[in-house]
């Protein structure tokens, strides 16, 4: 196809109710972050887009549940994602956000210019109402059973349980998100779009199963996105609603649409044009942003998550063509889901690692992070991130292969050569040594190809054979053996390996962009004009010029660490076990005060303790009850170690038959309360140890 003069590549809006996690990161803003540095490393005329979605109505409830504005909540999480993308070096050429005021009137013309060539269907229909709060319920104020799969707690939009696509009214036995009441249909005027008269644009658009080179419109899609697509148009397009009753958004720019506003899935797609316009505004050049939306020589791509296709390749192409003027995507490379831990990855139950929150615990580590997330990336398939997975990838990919071979090649030319790079010398390059270096024009250009067509895991890859490259090129030629023999061969291999080192520093550029920079600042690099077309040039080294001193570019990652992130996991399940548990229903038998007499509980406290070997869960006790010494074995080890235990005031059953237990004869019980997720803790007497010493009776 022919090259395009420009590059537009956007990046789903991060919704701002919550900060950014690593789905999101593998998902959207990793690969686009990767495909525009290579276009800017090839010259490319190139603009990355993004910002803040910060509409719609879980910000709402938010606010609501929070005690803050809708204002506040979007104000915090604007500023957590947007720090957070810049740390991570996610190369936004903007990141704006759609409470702008350029985005107001940017959205608010759009609507208005399709509302007056009479591109909206106005309908008045009846829409679920809370009497009590006296407002109509929008999408996610209303809640009820799923009538697909029958879960409980699906959206008025949409079932997170099986993914159906909903409308209220669907909903089994719904309830207001408000206030819990039952809602009540009550009729109210919207704008409608209507995909339906769009399908044939659409079928002709998207289905063309090939691509431009076969007289097709555009790149070949990637077969989930086409199979989502197709399966949207072969079920049939319907009309869809773009306003909402709700006191949050762009108010509908109409006469008579008082309470009402944009609906956020018709608003934040604009988000993009009005974030471009920004950009140019800021540059004093306020029609900039025109040849990027309008030309047809520019390549508009969309990275997103597979849960916004339909948003981008149905209902935002179906609005810009109704719009005119403005081009379409070329290509929309959607990724399936990264799920946690074998979890799927959610906001509302804390399961996710944070961006925010890695940057901070992991610093100078971000490259590790993009690292794992591409090489992991969910390409074509739902994947898993595993902490074990992210260690292992550190210290078998990123430690042993690219490091260590930049490691070698720059300590052993500070060994033999003073740290400056020798020439080619002797017999100069042997047959082997050519075979090595026309590897790097070939694997420079898997790498593109790769990236060319959104296979970032196998551009990485791809990546990554230089660095075995260079490894298996210094195994095979030993320089510290030769070196004993025939300098002036060790000079040659070594200009060699400094060679491959300048090619990784450039290729690593897209995906390990602080590694690109220290490694650079190692091979005393300038660190701005390294083209990607560089990859491979001999020249750039030139002999006699000296290299900075080799410093590690990654560190092995220990258990520990890996073990410090899962328990914060399982802490995190805790926790939600533990706000989600209910108390166990009431025991249903009654007992008789005689009964109850009959029992001996009394205070005691533990002198001594120790683990039942061969047990993971038995502590054996020594207790004090005031009455004698004696022996307890409880099921408390996953709980307290034996040091938590010795000392403690507990209570005691004291006559409870003994019962022997792996061989040691327990003589009597603790109590523990047990808490609904099933967390024990001691039950002791208030106060001093005065007031109840061991041996007082419990009744
Ligand atoms: N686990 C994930 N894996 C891959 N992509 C994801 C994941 N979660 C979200 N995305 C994508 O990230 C982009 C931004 O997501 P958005 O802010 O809309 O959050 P979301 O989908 O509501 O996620 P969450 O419910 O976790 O907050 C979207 O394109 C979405 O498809
Ligand atoms: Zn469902």
């Amino acid at each position: 196809m022919k090259q395009p003069k420009r590059y537009l590549v956007t990046s789903a809006l991060p919704y701002a109710n919550g900060p950014v996690h690593i789905g999101h990161l593998a998902g959207v803003y990793v690969p686009s972050d990767i495909y525009v540095r290579y276009l800017r490393g090839r010259g490319a005329d190139v603009l990355s887009i993004c910002g803040s979605d910060e509409h719609g109505v879980p910000i709402t409830i938010k606010a609501k549940k929070e005690g803050v504005t809708p204002q506040d909540v979007v104000d915090k999480y604007h500023g957590i994602i947007k720090d957070a993308f810049e740390r991570f070096g996610i190369s936004f050429d903007i990141y704006s956000r759609t409470s702008s005021e350029m985005h107001a009137r940017t959205a608010s013309d759009f609507f208005r210019k399709l509302y007056e060539q009479g591109d909206f269907i106005e309908q008045t229909t009846e829409q679920y109402y809370d009497p009590e709060a006296r407002q109509f319920l929008a999408d996610r104020y209303i809640t009820g059973t799923c009538p697909k799969c029958h879960s409980e707690g699906a959206y008025g939009d949409q079932c997170e349980k099986c993914g159906s696509t909903l409308s209220p009214t669907e909903l089994i036995d719904p309830k207001s998100a408000i206030t819990g009441a039952t809602p009540v249909l009550k009729e109210t005027r919207h704008w409608f779009l209507p995909l339906d008269r769009y399908e044939t644009f659409l079928r002709e658009w998207i289905l063309r199963e090939h691509g431009p080179e076969n007289g097709g419109t555009h790149e070949v899609w990637k077969s989930n996105v086409y199979g989502q697509c197709k399966s949207w148009l072969d079920g049939g397009l319907l009309p869809r609603a773009v306003s909402r009753d709700l006191d949050w958004g762009i108010p509908v720019p109409v006469e008579g649409a008082e309470g009402k506003v944009l609906y956020v899935w018709f608003d934040a797609p604009i988000g993009y044009i009005s974030a471009t316009k920004e950009l140019f505004a800021g540059k004093g050049d306020p029609e900039g942003w025109r040849p990027y939306w309008q030309d047809g020589d520019t390549k508009l791509v969309h990275f997103i998550g597979k849960d916004n296709i339909v948003f981008h390749c149905i209902v935002f192409p179906s609005m810009l063509k109704a719009h005119g003027g403005f081009i379409l995507p070329e290509n929309v490379p959607a990724n399936e889901f990264l799920n946690l831990e074998n979890d799927k990855i959610s906001t509302s139950r804390n399961w996710a690692v944070w961006l925010h929150e890695y940057l901070d615990e992991f610093p100078g580590k971000e490259d590790v992070l993009r690292y794992v997330l591409c090489a992991n990336a969910p390409e074509t398939k739902d994947n898993d991130f595993t902490w074990r997975d992210f260690q292992a990838r550190n210290n078998n990919e990123l430690v042993a292969i690219f490091g260590n071979f930049v490691n070698r090649a720059l300590v052993l030319t500070h060994k033999y050569f003073e740290g400056r790079v020798p020439a080619i010398a002797g017999a100069g390059l042997t047959d082997y040594d050519r075979e090595i270096l026309e590897e790097i024009p070939r694997i420079k250009a898997a790498i593109e190809q790769n990236i060319e067509n959104y296979r970032f895991r196998e551009a990485l890859k791809e990546m990554m054979n230089l660095a075995r490259l260079g490894n298996k090129y210094l195994a095979d030629t030993e320089p510290w053996k030769t070196v004993k023999t025939d300098e002036s061969r060790v000079a040659t291999i070594l200009n060699v390996s400094l060679q491959i080192t300048v090619s990784l520093a450039i290729a690593c550029e897209p995906f390990l962009p602080f590694t690109a920079v220290k490694l650079r600042g190692m091979l005393r690099l300038p660190q701005t004009g390294m083209q990607w077309d560089n990859i491979g040039c001999m020249t750039l080294l030139e002999p006699g010029h000296e290299l900075g001193q080799a410093e590690l570019l990654f560190e092995k990652i220990e258990d520990s660490t890996v073990e410090a992130q899962l328990k914060k996991l399982e802490d995190t399940k805790a926790a939600n076990a533990a706000a989600n548990a209910t108390a166990a229903p009431a025991k249903e038998n009654t007992v008789q005060f005689d009964d109850f007499a009959a029992m001996d509980i009394r205070v005691s406290r533990v002198v001594a303790a120790e683990p039942v070997p061969k047990t993971k869960k038995l502590l054996k006790l020594t207790v004090d009850t005031g009455i004698d010494t004696r022996t307890i074995v409880s099921g408390i080890a996953e709980y307290f170690t034996p040091e938590q235990m010795v000392g403690k005031r507990v209570l005691v059953l004291a006559n409870l038959a003994p019962r022997t237990l792996k061989g040691i004869e327990s003589q009597g019980m603790i109590l523990m309360a047990e808490s609904p997720a099933g967390k024990l803790s001691v039950v002791a007497p208030e106060g001093e140890e005065a007031d109840a010493p061991a041996g007082s009776v419990v009744g």
